[in-house]
């Protein structure tokens, strides 16, 4: 399509022109610094009619590890992390439109957990590479994401993609993140009980689509997957002196090893001596988790979307199929907890630390949030080929913010 003007225009309502028929398509890149990786994607929408929801037609997605976070002293490898990935957008759009695709990049949980000049220096790289890009960069288009927006856009992303934003009869689905660094939980609360009983900062209204919604949420920090591993070792915000060893039951016996995390080496292992397996495993997570969040009633009866690691380690054990994911049971994962943790000579090709992933996942999903063993679980990566990530929500809610959409 060129831009050239047909004498016909005039006489249709935009979206209607014949030759017009793309000229409503834009773009959106968002990029997620995540403690274990940066991510960028980029989205193309289609408007086909100004009084529905923008279609989402697609989306180019591709990720890097480590995380920002481990560029903590070098800042400006770290953004040049963010360069190559942004150079697949100059690729990816249209060049007349370079200039109207606006271009984000939000940080969670890796960057929370630096400390505020290091997390400031990294931002400020990343920065200078947008504004050296030729798309368009918004106010704050760079920064770290509010715990609460995490869970809250990941839920707009779900639902969106499930089909439960649009039409009546909304039956919207709650959503489990498991991060490398923190941990969301988000539902739209159905009985007037759990508004009562909720702490007031874990309900957050939100707006999206002409809608309010009032969601019960709230990110965990630390309780994500790989703090987790260094809580259960006791390693966790602790002042590791040179050469400490951190054992555990959740890992095998002859294993000694070592872990950098947060730019700090750790060195860890299994009890040599002392007891192995599921039961004292179980007992060390459980300290992780125990008593420390917040347990919602409604959530018992309801089933819920889970992502990322939830679904990593689900795949990694063969409890769903590693492309289609699948539903699963709270209790399937307890089963496969047992099953790696007692036979952890069989499954040492695989990471030492999935024994003791498992045992957390079943830990923080019974006595963390407590829901029950039959309580069902989606597991799913993509929904009609797009990303379920934080990051689609995020999108649109720039969007909406920039005036492209309502
Ligand atoms: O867009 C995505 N597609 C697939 N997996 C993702 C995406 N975003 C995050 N993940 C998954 O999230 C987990 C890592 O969490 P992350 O690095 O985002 O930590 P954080 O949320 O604590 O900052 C991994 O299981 C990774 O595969
Ligand atoms: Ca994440």
């Amino acid at each position: 399509h060129s831009n050239r003007v047909m004498w016909f225009q005039d006489f249709f309502p935009p979206n209607m022109c014949p030759i017009n028929a793309k000229a409503n398509t834009f773009y959106g890149i968002m990029f997620d610094a995540g403690s274990t990786g940066t991510r960028i994607h980029i989205y193309t929408f289609v408007q086909k009619s100004p009084e529905n929801l923008p279609e989402l037609e697609g989306e180019i997605f591709e990720s890097v590890k480590p995380g920002l976070s481990a560029y903590a002293d070098q800042p400006e490898k770290g953004a040049e992390t963010v360069k190559k990935l942004l150079d697949m957008a100059i690729d990816a759009v249209p060049p007349h439109l370079w200039k109207k695709t606006p271009v984000v990049l939000k940080a969670t949980a890796g960057l929370r957990l630096l400390s505020e000049e290091k997390a400031q220096a990294l931002l400020l790289e990343v920065k200078e590479v947008f504004e050296e890009s030729p798309f368009l960069v918004p106010e704050d288009s760079v920064g770290i994401m509010d715990g609460s927006h995490e869970g809250i856009l990941a839920w707009i992303t779900v639902n969106f993609l499930t089909g439960q934003l649009s039409g009546q009869n909304q039956q919207t689905v709650g959503t489990l993140d498991l991060g490398g660094a923190s941990t969301q939980i988000t539902f739209l609360p159905r009985f007037e009980e759990t508004l009562k009983e909720t702490p007031g900062d874990f309900l957050t209204s939100f707006e999206m689509f002409n809608s309010t919604y009032k969601l019960y949420t709230h990110s965990y920090l630390g309780f994500g997957l790989k703090a987790a591993r260094l809580a259960t070792l006791g390693a966790l915000n602790m002042e590791v002196v040179d050469g400490q060893m951190f054992r555990s039951s959740c890992l095998p016996k002859q294993l000694e090893a070592e872990w950098h995390f947060g730019g700090v080496k750790y060195r860890y292992g299994g009890n040599k001596e002392g007891e192995t397996g599921f039961k004292p495993c179980y007992l060390e997570v459980l300290k992780v988790v125990k008593g420390k969040l917040h347990q919602p009633d409604e959530i018992r009866g309801s089933s819920f979307y889970a992502f990322s690691y939830y679904y990593d380690r689900a795949a990694d054990t063969n409890l769903i199929d590693y492309e289609q994911g699948g539903v699963l049971e709270v209790r399937d994962f307890e089963r496969k907890a047992k099953e790696v943790c007692d036979n952890m000579e069989r499954y040492n090709s695989a990471s030492p630390f999935l024994c003791m992933d498992l045992a957390y996942i079943t830990a923080l999903l019974k006595e963390g949030f407590g829901f029950r063993d039959h309580t069902l679980l989606q597991l799913t990566k993509k929904v009609n080929n797009i990303e379920t990530s934080w990051t689609l929500g995020a999108t649109f809610h720039l969007l909406q913010s920039l005036g492209l959409t309502y």
